[in-house]
């Protein structure tokens, strides 16, 4: 492995592999030879004695040697330099070592799990700038361990980053961890206290939890409305076709976000989403809106100031609230009129199953119509970015990987032919499209720091956690925890394929669900996605269909920046503009 020596006190004209033939050597240059010679053997001994933990090292030293910089140049002009590289070099060992003692420190003495120094106001926000957040609390944990203590704001929060922590939490103690905080502070939030996903474990979760696994999201009623998918793919298939013929580009998540909003708008409430009918459109812009001033008022960080609202964040949030509320009202005063008349339009919506279940006399809890409407907010919010973003990622890494990409028009080829478009039900025949899917949701868990609650103190394997405090699980960290995975950071489906498999391919979808504490791409255990039967379905069948019909070109060179963007459901930094090209017209194939 080659890495980087430190660039902080390395003059240009010294790099570690020392100057270039006839140069001066100055002291300076002298110094930052010593210390690259110093820095290949502090490599060299890491790199012997704790391989996974050499990169945390090496920045552990870049950050020790930062903050030394200042006392460096002055003790300088008194001292000899060596001697004062020396001495920074050991100060970063020390530093280091005490990191880790921190970590054994706190286990041993029944403490609060470690964690970086915080800043006043602010406490650990300054550590999540730069790169996608996902990242940035990757990295402190290769630091202090894989459970530590933020504070983001004004809020407390333990970090869970490996499978040995989450298992602990998620299903050893569940029970305590089974409720979401109450981060909603706005006074404007009209659904405050109704919505579903941010609900506390009480009857009405318990009861809508049900009513989301058995019936509107259970695998009875996706089948009954698999025609929407069908009719939404084809559309989106045509529309690439044209972009084929015209040679035009398309902007993969653009589409893809309109494909799956239909989806949800059409299984949820019937919506028209055909050519001139925007509604759905509308809805989707309204969700996004709310759901990023809620980020902004609900992250803790204006504290007491968010109830004041002084940038006006909840004055707005009202309004789109209020807009959405509107729409979803006459969304639901029709499907009352179609009840009357019995006219059935599309079929049993999942409007339909929630008006008929606020009629039912003997529901254990009587649904109101603001609880529906909040929980259609929430479907929207949950199930549409998620599943589109990781297809855009799944197309992604299949440009990146052209012998996955054949592999996979292969096996399609072989099981499906080329008269007729895949199908979810040819799904359980093809087990490579399941791999490279559950790969995509490895690497890039779109919704990968999910929120819970530890209710009362505890101790999780000797650390001493606080009631009321909030846990974030970073499933980025944990699905490509090297502990748990080789080449954690490499797309390749094979692992899950026969004998080359890190895990029983017969437990495989249940571990999507979270019985695996190393792969928890949609949580775990009773507050797990009641949403992820459907979309797998979606990405099964739909990225089928794009490698079956289409050969993909990316824009802008050969290889996809992979990088991750910054928001709270991870999509690509930078757009993936592609050309299709038509291989297979969709509109010659049978259905
Ligand atoms: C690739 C797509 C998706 C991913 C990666 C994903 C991921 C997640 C995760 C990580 C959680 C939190 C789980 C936990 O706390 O243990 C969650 C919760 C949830 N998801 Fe999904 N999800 C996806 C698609 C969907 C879809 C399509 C729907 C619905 C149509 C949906 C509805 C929900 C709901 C309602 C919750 C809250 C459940 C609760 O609090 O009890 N999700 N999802």
């Amino acid at each position: 492995m080659t890495v980087d020596a430190a660039p902080v006190a390395v003059p240009a004209a010294a790099s570690p592999d020392g100057p270039g033939a006839g140069e001066e050597t100055t002291s300076a240059a002298k110094a930052a030879l010593m210390e690259a010679a110093m820095m290949r053997t502090a490599q060299e001994i890491f790199l012997d004695s704790m391989p996974e933990e050499y990169e945390m090292m090496v920045n552990a030293i870049y950050k020790v040697k930062l903050s030394f910089k200042f006392r460096i140049v002055r003790v300088s002009y008194g001292k000899g330099l060596t001697h004062i590289e020396y001495r920074v070099h050991i100060t970063s060992w020390v530093l280091i070592k005490s990191r880790r003692n921190q970590q054994k420190e706190c286990e041993i003495k029944g403490q609060q799990p470690p964690g970086p120094m915080a800043l006043p106001v602010i406490g650990h926000l300054h550590y999540l700038v730069g790169p996608a957040l996902v990242k940035s609390l990757q990295n402190l944990a290769r630091q202090y361990g894989p459970l530590m203590l933020l504070r983001l704001g004004g809020a407390a929060c333990y970090v869970v980053s490996d499978a040995k922590f989450a298992k602990e939490i998620l299903k050893t103690n569940e029970l305590n961890f089974v409720s979401r905080p109450d981060i909603d502070t706005s006074v404007y939030n009209i659904y405050k206290g109704s919505a579903f996903i941010t609900a506390p474990y009480d009857a009405y979760w318990r009861f809508m939890k049900k009513l989301c696994m058995t019936r509107l999201l259970s695998t009875t009623q996706l089948n009954q409305l698999s025609h929407i998918r069908e009719d939404e793919t084809l559309k989106l298939l045509r529309l690439l076709a044209d972009a084929s013929r015209n040679g035009e580009s398309c902007d993969v998540k653009t589409v893809l976000m309109a494909m799956t909003n239909n989806v949800i708008c059409r299984m949820a409430m019937s919506i028209d989403c055909s050519e001139d009918a925007n509604e759905a459109r509308e809805i989707k812009e309204l969700v996004d809106q709310i759901s990023e001033l809620g980020g902004k008022l609900s992250a803790g960080i204006l504290g007491p100031l968010a109830k004041l609202d002084i940038f006006g964040y909840g004055k707005q949030l009202g309004q789109k609230l209020g807009r959405f509320d509107q729409i979803v009202d006459r969304i639901i005063e029709e499907h009352e009129q179609k009840d009357i008349s019995g006219n059935g339009g599309e079929g049993r919506d999942l409007l339909d199953i929630l008006l008929e279940t606020s009629r039912d006399p003997n529901a254990e809890v009587k649904l109101t119509r603001t609880q529906i409407k909040a929980f259609f907010l929430d479907i929207v919010m949950a199930g549409t970015d998620t599943s589109s973003l990781a297809m855009q990622w799944s197309m992604a890494e299949l440009i990146n990987h052209p012998e996955v990409f054949k592999k996979l028009r292969q096996e399609i080829i072989s099981v499906v032919g080329e008269n007729r478009l895949v199908k979810e039900s040819d799904v359980q025949n093809l087990p490579y499209l399941q791999a490279v899917v559950k790969e995509t949701l490895r690497l890039y868990p779109t919704a990968p720091l999910f929120i819970r609650v530890c209710n009362e103190d505890c101790t999780i394997k000797g650390f001493r956690l606080k009631g009321k405090t909030r846990m974030l699980f970073n499933s980025y960290a944990i699905n490509r925890d090297p502990a748990s995975w080789t080449d954690p950071d490499e797309f390749i489906p094979e692992r899950y394929i026969g004998g080359n498999s890190d895990m029983n391919f017969a437990q495989s979808q249940m571990e999507m669900r979270g019985q695996n504490f190393s792969y928890l791409p949609f949580g775990s255990g009773r507050r797990g996605c009641p949403g992820a039967s459907l979309a797998l379905t979606v990405m099964h069948a739909t990225l089928g269909a794009l490698v079956q019909c289409f050969d993909w070109e990316f824009k802008d060179g050969d290889m996809v920046d992979m990088e991750e963007g910054k928001g709270f459901t991870m999509g690509m930094a930078n757009p993936l503009m592609c050309y299709p090209a038509l291989h297979l017209d969709p509109s010659t194939l049978t259905p």
